[in-house]
């Protein structure tokens, strides 16, 4: 644009010098008013030029202080826009295509788009990412918003959901300690154990058979990986209540991204049912416990170390309550929220990031084989059946690094939302208060700026990966809201791998990739079926 303005200026200059002539006064009277009229219109133009340069460059600098880009406006566009997010997420693509079509139109860093009423910013830079997720943690400019449906099926007291700062503190500083070193250890023994029960029926269904079997691994990891965190958090509950349990919160995750109807035979409506019989099981629990003095939360010696996560909320609530101290005490309430958020925080992910490491293991054979020899090393076959310890855990270099790469490729979490609290600038661009910015984590994770070939499966890419960009390997989110349970989902994949590994070889038994529809999180409709092979 300057450069067209600037040969007008030229053009125009070289018309308004008058050719030298011999002229008549009324000629040079009229010359004179034509030369000073030329030469007015001349600096106009220049003047004109030279603000119109000036607006550009400012318009350049200041670039920053505009909003993100994102195509139209009004209500046809705001419509539109939730229309086709609603549309991706029904359909085989997945609601991440939807995000991903317009990074491609709009390019990096981010980008604008206004959804079920809100305005939304997608943002792509770990620059960005440190600045936003440090902000949270020092809770200014901007806090936690989920969709209101996550929101109100989690319950108002929800860690993962909690959107003022000090009610988050002092949740999280609530439940933290719940994950100390015993409680990880016995949890990863008991997940174990849970992965060689499935594992020697999946082995005598390939015996029974032509010595090979077919599973779907997302049934048999939402199985486990439920069952394991239960157990942790609640390990009395009788057989029929978990089995009820397990539908419901399947009902609730089902309902998360569900159109906010309450309207019966809604999906949302359905998920609040299923909230409200979680809640009355775990109500009618805490009430037992409480007649019975506590023993019944007690497992293996029944020393306080070995409580389930609920006896030792209720319990620690309880002294806190006693010692009238000025620490925030849990109420029944908080305690349930945070139950139920804990089972769907960890169930859903930690079983659809184990499926699609399944997958990618499959998809490379090559590497499969080479990861089964190194695993077989560290635990030959004949101590299969001796259980795991963390010590074996830690030293799995090549299965942690297969656990790493496949939690970037399937990047669960797509994005962590957090809103605007005040105006003010996110990657160089305006953000209004009231924003709802998104930082999309799977984008950094397939930005090939910052991985090599991000679209193939290689765990050699974490071979000395300390020199990778701060906040570009956001699977598990980063500062004060960093996921609880990022270890233990860590070990229950690990676990999954190891055994797996060192049992069978596998084939994916259908290559459909498209996605399952409404899922909270980007996951195979098939729910990812294996042919296994007794090794
Ligand atoms: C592969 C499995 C998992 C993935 C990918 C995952 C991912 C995440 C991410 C990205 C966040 C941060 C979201 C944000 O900043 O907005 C988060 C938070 C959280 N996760 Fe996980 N998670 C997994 C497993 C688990 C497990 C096993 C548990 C517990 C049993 C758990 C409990 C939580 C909780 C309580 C929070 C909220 C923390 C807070 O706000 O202070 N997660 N998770």
């Amino acid at each position: 644009m300057e450069d067209i303005h600037e040969l007008q200026a030229a053009a125009c200059q070289s018309q308004s010098v008058p050719p030298p002539a011999r002229a008549s006064p009324c000629f040079v009277g009229f010359s004179f008013v034509v030369a000073a009229a030329a030469c007015l219109l001349l600096k106009l133009l220049k003047w004109r030029n030279s603000t119109t340069k000036e607006k550009n460059d400012q318009h350049h600098d200041s670039r920053n202080a505009h909003p993100p880009p994102g195509r139209g406006s009004g209500w046809w566009w705001r419509a539109m826009e939730t229309l086709s997010f609603v549309a991706a997420n029904g359909s085989g693509r997945g609601f991440y295509s939807f995000v991903d079509a317009r990074h491609r139109r709009h390019g990096p860093p981010c980008f604008r788009a206004p959804l079920f009423g809100a305005t939304h910013v997608f943002v792509s830079s770990p620059a960005a990412a440190r600045s936003l997720l440090a902000a949270a943690e020092h809770h200014s400019g901007f806090s936690k918003r989920y969709v209101r449906t996550v929101a109100e099926l989690l319950g108002e007291h929800s860690l993962l959901c909690a959107a003022d700062h000090a009610a988050h503190r002092a949740l999280r500083r609530a439940v933290a300690p719940l994950f100390n070193a015993r409680a990880t250890a016995t949890f990863a023994a008991a997940f174990d154990g849970l992965t060689r029960r499935i594992m020697r029926d999946w082995a005598a269904a390939a015996a029974g058979g032509s010595g090979a079997a077919v599973v779907v691994v997302l049934d048999a990891a939402l199985g486990i990986t439920f069952e394991a965190i239960c157990d942790m958090l609640v390990a009395t509950l009788p057989r029929e209540d978990k089995r009820r349990l397990q539908e419901d919160v399947l009902g609730v995750t089902r309902a998360m991204l569900a159109f906010p109807l309450r309207l019966p035979g809604t999906r949302f409506h359905a998920g609040l049912r299923a909230r409200e019989r979680i809640m009355e099981v775990l109500r009618r629990e805490i009430a037992a416990r409480r007649r019975d003095d506590g023993s019944l939360g007690r497992r293996g010696d029944g020393g306080d170390g070995d409580m389930d996560f609920l006896q030792s909320l209720l319990l620690r609530s309880q002294q806190q309550q006693q010692s009238e101290s000025d620490h925030p005490l849990l109420s029944d309430e908080q305690i349930l929220d945070n139950i139920l958020t804990l089972i769907i925080a960890g169930q859903v992910t930690t079983a659809t990031a184990i499926t699609w490491m399944v997958k990618y293991i499959a998809d490379n054979r090559e590497f499969q084989e080479t990861l089964r020899s190194v695993q077989l090393e560290l635990a030959p076959k004949q101590h299969q059946d001796s259980p795991l310890t963390l010590q074996d855990l830690n030293s799995m270099d090549l299965a942690y690094k297969t656990v790493k790469e496949s939690l970037r490729m399937a990047s669960i979490v797509s994005w962590f939302p957090r809103v605007a609290l005040e105006d003010c600038q996110v990657a160089g661009f305006q953000i209004s208060k009231g924003w709802i910015v998104n930082i999309d984590a799977r984008s950094m994770h397939y930005d090939p700026t910052i991985y090599d070939n991000p679209t193939v499966f290689d765990p050699s890419r974490f071979n000395g990966e300390d020199a990778k960009q701060p906040y570009s390997y956001l699977v598990f989110g980063a500062g004060g809201r960093t996921c609880l349970g990022m270890n233990l989902a860590k070990i229950m994949m690990l676990i999954f791998l190891h055994r797996l590994v060192t049992t069978f070889r596998w084939e994916m038994a259908d290559e459909d990739t498209s996605l399952e529809k409404w899922a909270m999180f980007p996951r195979l409709k098939n729910g990812c079926p294996i042919h296994l092979t007794p090794i």
